[in-house]
């Protein structure tokens, strides 16, 4: 294997797989490069990591379940995109197309399919989005994040391969999670993540309680991009738009999270041993993935769940609570997960599925 294609992209749990995988091909002397948007996150977050990675931007367009003006302008955008990748796949001639999903992914699997280069798609959802539901028809093959995936996807294809975590998160430091905050050891640490972009529901959760909350932990409010409220100014409470480096030493010393039900995120809690207040993102913004992740989480004992209309003071801090309570219960149950594939056998995976 010389070449890897990566594509995915328009929020960051479309890129972290990919970026996770991107410095095990390095290592292997595979050369990656990432075939994205003009201007989704996946083009500054590939151009900024430290990889050597080229980064060619296509045509996109977003897919919609119904027909709308913009709807048919899209499809010419990805038609259009269709035509780049193909360009971009015949210059590069790449050994095949690893696609991590979202809308940019759909045109650059169908041109790999015309251009007969073979590709695989990941799925972290439980439930597959439009785009990848699109692409597996075109696709050689399918990897799942959960198992229980495999009950909505072809059979033949299909293939349960675990969660791929960005390996740098599990290397923080809690002294450096200390200095960074200005924390200490004295009161448990309470992370809070709105997913990668934030989420207003759970922001205002949080400043509406805020009182409560800083008397039992230190805090530290992950907001999303324009949304760090700088009229507060509480002992035991710092707030971040976004962290990137940071994170892992954040990770190291949190007690508890409350978050989004993103896939990626909450596989990070479990694998760090988090336990975890999930808030999932609800049907009226989204096809209810996160309400499914939560779901499964839940029924592992991994997590507590509250839909974002049982979000009131009172069922917060009951759940809280009730993580507290079984904290060593969870934390034991989450201590038995284990990754099915690490980055290394994943890669002898890959190589004999596209033989
Ligand atoms: C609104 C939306 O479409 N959400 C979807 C999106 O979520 P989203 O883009 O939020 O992705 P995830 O929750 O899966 O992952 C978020 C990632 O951002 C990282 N992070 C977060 C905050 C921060 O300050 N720094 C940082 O690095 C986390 O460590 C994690 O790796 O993709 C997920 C995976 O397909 C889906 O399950 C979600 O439903």
């Amino acid at each position: 294997m010389k070449k890897i294609a990566f594509t995915g992209g328009g929020t960051i749990g479309h890129v972290a797989v990919n970026l996770a995988l991107i410095p095990e091909a390095e290592k292997r002397n595979i050369e990656t490069i990432y075939i994205g948007s003009k201007n989704g996150i996946e083009r500054e977050m590939i151009e900024s990591s430290a990889t050597n990675t080229q980064y060619i931007p296509i045509s996109s367009g977003k897919l919609r379940r119904y027909l709308s003006f913009d709807n048919l302008k899209d499809i010419f955008k990805v038609i259009k995109g269709i035509f780049d990748a193909r360009k971009a796949l015949k210059k590069e001639k790449p050994d095949f197309v690893f696609s991590k999903g979202g809308f940019v992914s759909v045109p650059v699997i169908i041109a790999a399919k015309s251009l007969k280069i073979p590709s695989i798609i990941h799925e972290s959802d439980v439930t597959p989005g439009l785009a990848n539901k699109i692409a597996m028809k075109f696709s050689n093959k399918l990897y799942t994040t959960f198992e229980e995936t495999l009950k909505y996807v072809p059979k033949e294809k299909s293939d349960f391969i675990g969660a791929i975590i960005r390996e740098d998160l599990r290397d923080g430091s809690k002294e450096e999670g200390y200095k960074l905050t200005g924390f200490n050891s004295e009161l448990p640490v309470l992370l809070i993540m709105g997913g990668s972009l934030g989420s207003k529901v759970i922001n205002k959760t949080i400043h509406d309680n805020l009182d409560y909350l800083t008397k039992k932990y230190q805090i530290i409010h992950l907001t999303g991009k324009g949304n760090v409220d700088p009229n507060i100014n509480k002992e035991g409470y710092v707030q971040y738009e976004f962290v990137s480096k940071e994170l892992m030493h954040f990770y190291a010393i949190t007690d508890t999270v409350i978050s989004r039900a993103g896939a990626n995120a909450i596989y990070e809690f479990a694998t760090l041993q988090i336990p975890m207040l999930l808030i999932p993102l609800g049907l009226d913004q989204s096809r209810g993935d996160q309400i499914d992740n939560a779901k499964i989480f839940e029924g592992k004992g991994f997590a507590k769940v509250l839909q974002e209309k049982e979000v009131n003071q009172s069922n917060l801090v009951r759940n809280l609570d009730q993580l507290e309570n079984e904290r060593e219960t969870i934390i034991k149950k989450m201590s038995q997960f284990k990754e099915s594939y690490t980055k290394e056998t994943l890669f002898n995976k890959i190589e004999s599925d596209i033989k």
